[in-house]
């Protein structure tokens, strides 16, 4: 490399590294419990609406977990924040599961959640239900898949997707890697622009085991959104077509990509998140 590229390479590291450092400060706000009443609860969340988001996300987790080409022990959740939706279907597939995020207030918001009822910010009950009732078993079975899940939750691991390894080293991960990654809303929410998140899927594409798959639920034009009160967090806009080339220009084979638009009511103000993409990818 001549000395000009090299500089130039320098240059755009210092970039990318004060970036990712401005987003660090952003995140020193998020309110876990504020963040779920913007997100996961009525009027938002709407379980009745047949056009609602809750459903949708739901039901292309359930189908890609349940459709038949997984296999092995090993999730691995990335980016986890104070939510547990993303992991209701994979729980019952896989026997280990790792929780994970940046920050400690959400570890702690799942970690309460792991030690009972009524402990966390948030009651998940209407989740735990809506997914029972698509795996076929009564709304009734709700309690036993929360102690399903509660039983193969087997860490809540700290994690940086801008690091080429983003968990610790002694994070029990299998040598070979995890069979599933599941993330939702991460990537996009923590990366200063396309080619962090880019390079993201790649660093994350290092925790997954050869054949594994890639499930990611993402926002679609969002170019930020509110993590507290008065904590204005930016996002990468993304639309389709640059979530394809990414998920391909990182390394995995592209399975499916289903799309969701918001209808207007869905517009409330603490993000401007036009719609919401589902990938589901393998490593080769
Ligand atoms: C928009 S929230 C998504 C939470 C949850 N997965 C969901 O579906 O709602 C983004 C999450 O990314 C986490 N995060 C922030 N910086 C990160 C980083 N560098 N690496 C991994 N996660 C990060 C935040 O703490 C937050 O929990
Ligand atoms: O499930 S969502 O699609 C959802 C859920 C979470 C988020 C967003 C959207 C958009 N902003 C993200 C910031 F990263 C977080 N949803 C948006 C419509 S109403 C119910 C919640």
């Amino acid at each position: 490399m001549d000395r000009e590229a090299k500089n130039e390479k320098e240059e755009n590291d210092r970039e990318r590294e004060k970036g990712v450092a401005a987003m660090v400060a952003c995140y020193q706000g998020f309110d876990p419990a504020a963040y779920l009443q913007y997100n996961y609860m009525p009027p938002r969340a709407d379980f009745d609406r047949q056009d609602s988001i809750v459903p949708w996300k739901l039901g292309c987790l359930h189908r890609a977990f349940t459709e038949g080409d997984m296999g092995g022990d090993v999730l691995v959740d990335v980016g986890s924040g104070p939510t547990l939706y993303q992991v209701l279907s994979g729980c019952e597939v896989f026997d280990t599961v790792f929780l994970t995020d940046f920050l400690e207030v959400n570890r702690q918001e799942l970690r309460r959640w792991l030690q009972g009822e009524g402990y966390s910010s948030l009651d998940w009950t209407p989740y735990l239900q809506h997914v029972c009732k698509l795996e076929g078993r009564r709304p009734s079975a709700w309690t036993e898949k929360a102690a399903r899940l509660r039983s193969v939750v087997s860490d809540i691991l700290p994690i940086d997707v801008h690091l080429p390894r983003p968990l610790h080293p002694d994070s029990q991960l299998p040598t070979a890697g995890a069979d599933c990654l599941v993330s939702c809303f991460c990537l996009e929410s923590v990366s200063p622009d396309l080619a962090s998140f880019t390079r993201a899927l790649g660093h994350i594409r290092g925790l997954l085991r050869p054949g594994g798959h890639l499930l990611l639920i993402g926002a679609l034009g969002e170019s930020y959104y509110m993590g507290g009160p008065g904590v204005r967090i930016p996002v990468v806009p993304l639309d389709e077509a640059q979530v394809c080339a990414s998920v391909r220009a990182s390394g995995y084979t592209l399975v499916r990509l289903e799309v969701y638009t918001l209808p207007q009511g869905m517009m409330v103000g603490v993000d401007d998140v036009t719609g919401v993409f589902f990938v589901k990818a393998r490593k080769p």
